[in-house]
């Protein structure tokens, strides 16, 4: 019998817990039925034990679990309700989880886990709003934590460079960095787990995976979702903050990274962390890097959409973009030169998910075949999870005559959504699918120069309807 893992959910009864972090348990139970966990969910609402597992069986099956493995789960529940930014109401948590009395930090009484808690480790899992966070781990220092406790921290970890920084620091005091867990669904995705056996399992790509053979890179997710009622996290993080700091940055970096000698997740997360290293604003600066647009209303299919600086909860004067774009260039040897365009945008009408790495022209056209040759491109879906391989070949009409074929190809349907994977990994103490302490600092330090110009107004916002595609003048990488 495998130890039981003990998940103890700070923000128990939020939106986080029920929409994404709930269900994602609920599909890893539907693989593995016989998982052996318990949960304790806190927050500061009152809840009885039975309404918390009432809670839980309602959104552990949405996620898929059978109904008697929900039973189980919840059967087994407690919640506690506590204010996790003070240490007296985390010690009783904690306490709870651990299955002990656990006293103040350094008085001696160290909380142990045993038979009482099925002797596994436990999770400490953040899932409230950053500022909540960073004080609950704050008043963390004062609590006696069990050796094997782990942290798992939702996006986004920190508001800038130096607050990732003092975040880190705090973190560190508490639990070795191999136990802390910053979450990023993204690195869950199937296809983007795909780009490390697409990457360096084919000698086809290996060979052509550089600056000499690649032109320019383009990672974007181009969302027809608008704000669904999402204003109070939305208005506050932007696009930039919201997808290019956190997801598109750590699939740049599985992208574009060195191979490791080994999948690891020292090996992994040092090659994905120096990629992340060596990134910087392409030319100019932010100026000519960047640029920002909100959506003015408009319909996407029957939907009619009100402009951003309408909808619900919306501060009109917070200039918050709903589309953003950035150009990034990783300085050394295999990409230096190569333009990388980093997007993400909110209610568009044309929604585009995807890697597309465009490759160099050919040296020299053989004479008498007729141009323009059009530029191949190998196009990695990220959602839905297919791929292209767009590549010259001779025309239809005219066999002289170079026009494009598509080889396009569903790829695998991973048993476990994103969630459910990265969750997996947390719970069984693994670190590799989660973003390391000094990855997550540089990715803001890459966007901090960006987030910096546009509060100075040095980058005009602009404006698109919702349900119109990204502006041309943009550059997407596919029409
Ligand atoms: O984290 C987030 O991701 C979603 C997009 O990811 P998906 O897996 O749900 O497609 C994005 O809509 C949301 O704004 C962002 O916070």
């Amino acid at each position: 019998m495998t130890p039981t893992c003990t998940l103890v959910i700070l923000g128990a009864s939020g939106d986080l817990t029920e929409r994404l972090l709930l269900p994602g348990i609920g599909s890893l139970l539907e693989r593995e039925p016989d998982r052996a966990l318990r949960i304790v969910g806190s927050d500061r609402a009152p809840m009885t034990d039975g309404e918390f597992g009432q809670l839980l069986m309602r959104t552990l099956t949405a996620g898929g679990a059978p109904e008697a493995v929900a039973r189980r789960i919840a059967d087994g529940a407690a919640y506690v309700c506590a204010d996790v930014t003070d240490p007296s109401g985390l010690r009783e948590v904690v306490g709870t989880a651990a299955g002990c009395a656990v006293g103040r930090r350094g008085s001696g009484r160290r909380a142990h886990q045993g038979a009482a808690d099925g002797g596994g480790h436990l999770v400490l899992y953040f899932a409230l709003p950053p500022a909540v966070t960073e004080r609950a781990c704050a008043a963390l220092q004062e609590v006696d934590l069990p050796d094997r406790t782990h942290l798992a921290m939702e996006k986004p970890f920190g508001r800038d460079e130096a607050s990732a920084r003092e975040l880190n620091e705090r973190v560190a005091t508490l639990v070795p960095e191999a136990q802390v867990h910053r979450v990023d669904h993204f690195l869950g995705k199937s296809t983007v787990l795909d780009l490390i056996a697409l990457r360096f399992a084919n000698r086809l790509f290996q060979a052509v995976w550089s600056a000499e053979h690649i032109e320019s890179i383009e990672i974007a997710y181009d969302e027809s979702l608008a704000l669904e009622g999402r204003a109070g996290y939305y208005d506050h993080a932007g696009a930039l903050r919201d997808m290019i700091q956190s997801h598109l940055l750590q699939v740049l970096a599985l992208v574009a990274m060195e191979p490791p000698a080994r999948i690891t997740d020292r090996d992994l997360r040092d090659a994905t962390a120096t990629v992340l290293r060596a990134t910087r604003l392409w030319g100019g600066g932010p100026e000519t890097a960047s640029r920002r647009a909100r959506y003015t209303a408009g319909q996407i299919g029957d939907r009619q959409v009100p402009a951003y600086v309408d909808e619900d909860g919306v501060d009109p004067g917070r200039e918050t973009e709903t589309l953003a774009q950035v150009t990034v260039e990783v300085a050394n040897p295999r990409w230096a030169g190569v333009p990388i365009t980093l997007r993400s945008g909110k209610a568009l009408g044309v929604t585009r998910k995807h890697v597309v790495i465009t490759f160099a022209d050919v040296r020299h056209l053989p004479d008498g075949l007729t141009g323009p040759d059009p530029q191949d491109q190998l196009v990695i879906g990220l959602s839905p999870d297919v791929m292209e391989l767009r590549i010259t070949t001779n025309g239809t009409s005219d066999p002289l005559a170079l026009e494009q074929s598509v080889f396009a190809t569903t790829l695998r349907e991973a048993e476990l959504e994103a969630y459910g994977e990265v969750l997996t990994g947390i719970l069984d103490g693994d670190p590799m699918l989660t973003v390391r302490g000094d990855a997550a600092e540089e990715c803001w330090r890459i966007c901090d120069e960006v987030l910096a110009a546009w509060a100075g107004g040095t980058v005009p916002m602009e404006e698109y309807p919702a349900g119109a595609a990204v502006p041309r003048d943009w550059g997407a990488a596919l029409d």
